[in-house]
C-alpha cells in the first residue's frame, strides 16, 4: 500500500533526535535513511515536481537507453560514428543559440568539484569565475553525500553556507564575491534507488535536477539577478538525450512559472557518438544553451567503449593518451567551431595535475604541464577551462588574462579555418603499450573504486586528480588489452596481455597498495573488494556499460519498511539490500583471480 503520510524520526546534530515528518505525494517511497536536514529536501512540493518529471520523461529515459544499446550493437557489428546525414539541414543551417547571459558572459577559469560541504565554500571562494558542483564523475552517489549536496547547495545559493572545522578551529563561510554557481546531475544511466516512484527506482538526474531546481529557482529569479539556474549535463551521446533535458527544462520552467529560457546548460562533449551530433544538440537546446564543454576524459573513455568491438583500436598506455593526439585535438577545434558559430561558450576541460605539497621540483614540472594544456586551450579559441583545485586558479586565470582579453572569443575566434573530417575525429591513437601502463591502471583503479565505496567520488592517486572519467579508462583500457591480447610493445621483450597475467599484477599491485597505504588503512578499507570488482570488470566477456553502474549497486542502503519509523544510521543485512544488490553479489562470487 503507497503512503500518503509518513512518520519518521531523524537526527539533528544539534539538539539530538527529534520526531519529524515526511508527507509523500500518492506512489512514492523514501527508502533511505532520514537524517537531519533531509526533510527540507524531502518536501511533499519538492517530491511532488520530481515525481511530475520522472512520470512525464521516464519512458523516453528508457527508449533513449535502449537506443544506446542499439547503436553500440552496430559498432559491434563493425560501423564507425559519423555524421548523420539526415541532419545536414542543421548542420549547415545559419541558426544561433539565443543570447549567453551576462552573469556568464565571462567563464575563463571554472573550478569543479563534489557538493561536500567545505569543498563548496572553497570553491565559491575560489576567485574562480565559476563553480561547476558535481553530483557526477566526482561524487560517489550515496544518499547522504546526495542529500547532503542538496543541503549545501540550497545553503549555497541562499548565501548562508558555513563549516566548522572543530578540529583546526576555523570557520568557513562565504566571501562577498562568489563564484557563479553552475551543477552537474548525474547522468541519465544512474538511477537514485532510495527514492521510489510507482515501484521503480527514480532517475538519478532527474532527482538531481528537480529538487536543486526546486528549492532554488527562486532565489535566481529574487537576489542573483534573474538569469538562472545554470547547469552542466554529462556524458550524453545524441540530440534525442539533449532533446529530453530541453523538455525537462521547459516543463521545470512552466511548473514553476520561471521565465522560459532561464535555465542555462553546457553540454559536456565526453562521449565519441556525441561530437558527430554537436550542432544538433545545440539546435536541441538552443533556447537553454550555455555551450559545449571537452569533457576530455570521458571522451577517452567512450572511445574505448564505441571501439569495443574493433581488435585494431587498441589505445597505447593511457598517461600516452593526451589532448595532442590527432583524434583528441580535431575534436577540441571541431568543437570551438561549431560553438561560436552558434554564438555560445566552446569550454575547455581538465588537466589532471594537482598542486604536489611535498616535492617543489615535482610541483613546478606538473604546474607547467598545467600551464601548458591551458595555454594551448585558449590559444585554440576556448573561451574558459577547467581547474580540479583551489591552488591552480591564479595559475590558470593569469594564462587566460594574458591570451584573452575580452570576456569571451566567441565572437574573435570563430576559426574558420578549421576544417575537421570524420577520419579526423576517429583516427586511431598512436603511442606504445607496457606492462607499468597496464600495472598503473590496476593501481589506480583498485585505490579509485575502494574510494567510491567508502563516499569518495574524487581522490589524489600519484599527483594526479582521479575520479569516476579517470578512473573508467584505465578499467575499459585493461578490458580492450586483455579482451584482445593486446601485445605490451614497450617493452623490451614484447608480452602479450592475457587473463593469467593480469591475475598476477592484480594480486602484485594489490600487495604494492598495501605497502604504500600502510597495513591498517588496507585492513579497515575495501581494498579486497574493490580490487574483486575490478577485475571481474577488466575481465568480463562483454564491456561492462559504466563502472559505477556495478558500483552504486554495493552502496545502495535501502531501509527496510518496518525500520523506517525508527532512527536507523546503521548498515543493513544481506537480505534487506536492494535486489540489484544482490544480483550484483552473485555475480563477484564467481570472480577467478
Ligand atoms: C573528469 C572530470 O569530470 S573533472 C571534474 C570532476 N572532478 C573534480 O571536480 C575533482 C575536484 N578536485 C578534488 O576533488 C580534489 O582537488 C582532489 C581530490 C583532486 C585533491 O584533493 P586533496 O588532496 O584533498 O586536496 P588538498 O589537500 O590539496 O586540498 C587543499 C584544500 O583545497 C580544498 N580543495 C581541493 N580541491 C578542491 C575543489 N575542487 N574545490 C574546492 N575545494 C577544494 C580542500 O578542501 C582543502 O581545503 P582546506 O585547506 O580548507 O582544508
Ligand atoms: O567530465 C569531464 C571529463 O573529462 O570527463
Ligand atoms: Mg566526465
Amino acid at each position: 500500500m503507497m503512503n500518503d503520510h509518513m512518520e519518521t524520526y531523524h537526527e539533528d546534530e544539534d539538539k539530538g533526535m527529534r520526531k519529524g515528518s515526511l508527507h509523500l505525494p500518492e506512489g512514492v517511497r523514501i527508502r533511505g535513511r532520514l537524517a537531519a536536514g533531509y526533510d527540507r529536501i524531502l518536501t511533499r512540493e519538492a517530491l511532488e515536481f520530481v515525481t511530475d518529471l520522472e512520470r512525464t520523461f521516464r519512458s523516453r529515459v528508457k527508449w533513449m537507453l535502449d537506443f544506446r544499446k542499439e547503436q553500440q550493437a552496430r559498432f559491434d557489428a563493425g560501423e564507425v560514428p559519423a555524421f548523420d546525414p539526415a541532419m545536414v539541414a542543421i548542420r549547415e543551417g545559419s541558426w544561433v543559440c539565443d543570447g549567453v547571459p551576462l552573469a556568464i558572459a565571462d567563464r575563463r577559469v571554472e573550478i569543479t568539484g563534489p557538493v561536500e560541504r567545505k569543498m563548496v565554500i572553497n570553491a565559491l571562494n575560489s576567485g574562480a569565475k565559476v563553480f561547476m558542483a558535481d553530483f557526477e564523475d566526482s561524487l560517489a552517489p550515496h544518499w547522504d553525500n546526495v542529500m547532503r549536496g542538496h543541503i549545501n547547495l540550497r545553503d549555497a545559493v541562499n548565501k548562508t553556507i558555513e563549516w566548522e572545522d572543530k578540529a583546526r578551529n576555523k570557520l568557513y563561510k562565504l566571501n562577498k564575491n562568489t563564484a557563479v554557481l553552475f551543477v552537474r546531475p548525474r547522468g541519465w544511466h544512474l538511477k537514485e534507488a532510495h527514492i521510489e516512484i510507482d515501484g521503480e527506482p527514480a532517475t538519478g538526474c532527474l532527482t538531481d535536477f528537480g529538487f536543486y531546481f526546486f528549492h532554488n529557482h527562486e532565489a535566481f529569479r529574487t537576489t542573483h539577478g534573474g538569469a538562472g539556474p545554470f547547469f552542466y549535463l554529462p556524458k550524453m551521446q545524441h540530440s534525442r538525450e539533449a532533446a529530453v533535458w530541453n523538455s525537462v527544462f521547459d516543463r521545470a520552467e512552466r511548473a514553476l512559472g520561471v521565465p522560459h529560457g532561464s535555465i542555462k546548460a553546457t553540454v559536456l562533449i565526453e562521449t565519441l557518438p556525441a561530437v558527430f551530433q554537436m550542432n544538433e544538440i545545440l539546435y536541441e537546446l538552443r533556447s537553454h544553451s550555455a555551450g559545449l564543454n571537452c569533457g576530455r576524459w570521458d571522451y577517452i573513455f567512450s572511445y574505448v567503449k564505441t571501439f569495443q568491438g574493433h581488435p585494431d583500436r587498441l589505445l597505447p598506455d593511457r598517461v600516452q593518451v593526451g589532448m595532442g593526439q590527432h583524434f583528441m585535438k580535431s575534436y577540441t577545434e571541431l568543437l570551438i567551431q561549431t560553438c561560436h558559430r552558434r554564438g555560445v561558450h566552446a569550454m575547455g576541460g581538465m588537466a589532471a595535475q594537482i598542486p604536489i605539497r611535498d616535492n617543489a621540483a615535482a610541483n613546478e614540472a606538473a604546474m607547467a604541464l598545467v600551464r601548458a594544456d591551458k595555454l594551448r586551450e585558449v590559444t585554440a579559441g576556448h573561451d574558459g577551462t577547467w581547474a580540479a583545485h583551489p591552488g591552480l586558479i591564479s595559475l590558470v586565470m593569469d594564462v587566460f588574462n594574458a591570451n584573452m582579453t575580452k570576456e569571451n572569443q566567441i565572437e574573435s575566434r570563430k576559426r574558420e579555418d578549421v576544417s575537421i573530417t570524420e577520419a579526423d575525429l576517429i583516427e586511431k591513437p598512436r603511442g606504445v603499450r607496457t606492462l607499468d601502463g597496464l600495472r598503473l591502471n590496476t593501481r589506480v583503479g583498485i585505490q579509485y573504486v575502494e574510494a567510491w565505496l567508502n563516499g569518495t567520488g574524487s581522490v589524489p592517486l600519484y599527483n594526479l586528480m582521479e575520479d569516476a572519467a579517470t578512473a573508467e579508462i584505465s578499467r575499459v583500457q585493461n578490458w580492450q588489452w586483455i579482451r584482445y591480447g593486446a601485445v605490451l610493445d614497450g617493452e623490451s621483450v614484447p608480452i602479450k596481455v592475457d587473463k593469467e597475467l593480469f591475475a598476477r599484477v592484480v594480486s602484485e599491485e594489490l600487495a604494492r597498495v598495501e605497502g604504500e597505504v600502510g597495513t591498517e588503512r588496507f585492513k579497515k578499507g575495501r581494498f579486497v573488494e574493490a580490487a574483486r570488482m575490478f577485475a571481474r570488470q577488466c575481465t568480463a566477456a562483454k564491456l561492462d556499460d559504466f563502472l559505477t553502474l556495478d558500483a552504486y549497486s554495493r552502496v545502495v542502503s535501502i531501509v527496510p519498511e518496518a525500520r523506517l519509523s525508527r532512527l536507523n544510521g546503521g548498515t543493513f543485512p544481506q537480505h534487506c539490500l536492494h535486489p540489484m544488490i544482490q544480483t550484483i553479489s552473485t555475480m563477484l562470487a564467481d570472480v577467478q583471480f
